[in-house]
């Protein structure tokens, strides 16, 4: 693909509301920035959605810098590479690290199917002209606060509501919200916030008639989780504890799950990614696409993804003006009655606004073969 040269850029945008989990809040997202140049001038993007502390899984913003630019770039521009595919082999002997490697991976994608002139989605495979989103809320200081904006949402179109849950902030939660909203699809993700001994707390779950529990318990773990879906009836539904097709294929073997939530960041990039995909339908498990608080970058490789067939229930891409003052890529990511139209331009199809981009850069580096 004659790799001409990689920027990694350290973003910082502020959000527009924090976003809260059990584990903290965020007010601006750190992210780094990729950017892969060709010699005809053609720029392949993605990001990567490490955190700036390690929370969500093991890496971050500086392990994914010294992992890019000291193991990974290296070895993309050890020799040519054909075909996107080839990036997750050549980086297979390099342990974890999934955020770093599917980073570049993504930029290459992004290049790729710009120098075949082909969108994204379509050189994934994908059919889909739309998609149907929904929105994921953080944890708020009061329940009226989170029923004022579940109402926002749900009056915007928005398919699926998911909150966050934590012990103490669950069922009458849940209770109030099933309460004023008794009809919308909902469900709880706890970022791994329980352990087995509190299986009877999430068997009060079961009442409200939740599409899935996302992620209850250790982010490591598939054999708990089997336990625990074995007497729920609400659909488990795994984030942090699946990083690959093999690890898809144990959980689904052990019955840990019945859902899978796909992020591109988590599983080592888009290859992978399509990989799980097609494992879940071979065996009739829906999936639907994560979100990591994405940039427009980002977020226009999770619409790319999600137009592969077993993607059939509401991820949580949800609109650039949920999240920014001022996304990075024009035209936004805008969402319809909770409907996203696929763009048809080549790569990731949407610009990136390099004005924009230049006044979120706090730092930069390019690395030429
Ligand atoms: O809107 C989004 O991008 C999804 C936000 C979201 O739910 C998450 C973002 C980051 C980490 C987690 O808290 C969480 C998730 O686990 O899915
Ligand atoms: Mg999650």
């Amino acid at each position: 693909m004659n790799i001409h040269s990689i920027t990694l850029r350290k973003m910082n945008m502020p959000l527009k509301a924090p976003f809260t989990t059990s584990f903290g809040t965020f007010k601006q997202k750190d992210f780094i920035l990729v950017e892969i140049r060709d010699q005809e001038g053609l720029s392949g993007w993605a990001e990567s959605v490490a955190f700036t502390s390690p929370w969500y899984n093991e890496e971050t913003i500086e392990t994914n810098w010294h992992m890019i630019k000291d193991f990974l770039i290296p070895l993309l521009l050890e020799k040519d590479i054909q075909h996107p595919h080839e990036v997750s082999q050549r980086f297979a002997h390099i342990r974890r690290n999934y955020m770093a490697k599917s980073a570049l991976e993504g930029a290459i994608w992004d290049l790729f199917a710009k120098r075949q002139q082909l969108p994204l989605a379509k050189a994934l495979g994908g059919k889909k002209k739309q998609i149907e989103v929904g929105v994921s809320i953080g944890i708020q200081n009061s329940v009226q606060e989170l029923l004022t904006i579940i109402e926002r949402h749900v009056s915007a179109g928005y398919h699926r509501i998911k909150v966050k849950i934590k012990p103490g902030w669950d069922i009458e939660i849940i209770r109030e919200i099933r309460n004023h909203f008794p009809n919308i699809l909902l469900m709880a993700d706890a970022n791994s916030a329980y352990r087995l001994t509190d299986t009877q707390r999430l068997k009060e779950l079961d009442e409200f008639n939740l599409m899935m529990i996302e992620q209850p318990l250790a982010p490591d773990d598939i054999i708990d989780h089997a336990y625990l879906q074995r007497q729920l009836t609400t659909p488990i539904c795994l984030d942090e504890s699946i990083h690959s097709v093999e690890d898809a294929r144990k959980a689904l073997a052990l019955g840990s799950c019945q859902i899978i939530n796909i992020k591109i960041g988590r599983v080592g990039g888009l290859t992978e990614a399509m990989k799980i995909h097609d494992l879940c339908e071979t065996q009739k498990i829906p999936v639907w696409c994560g979100g990591m608080l994405e940039s427009g970058i980002g977020r226009a490789h999770n619409i790319a993804l999600t137009t592969l067939s077993n993607f059939t229930l509401p991820g949580d891409t949800a609109a650039s003006s949920n999240y920014w003052y001022q996304d990075l890529i024009e035209p936004e990511v805008t969402v319809n009655r909770g409907i996203i139209h696929v763009p048809e331009e080549w790569g990731i199809g949407y610009e990136p606004n390099r004005l924009a981009i230049d006044q979120f850069t706090q730092y930069s580096e390019t690395l030429r073969p």
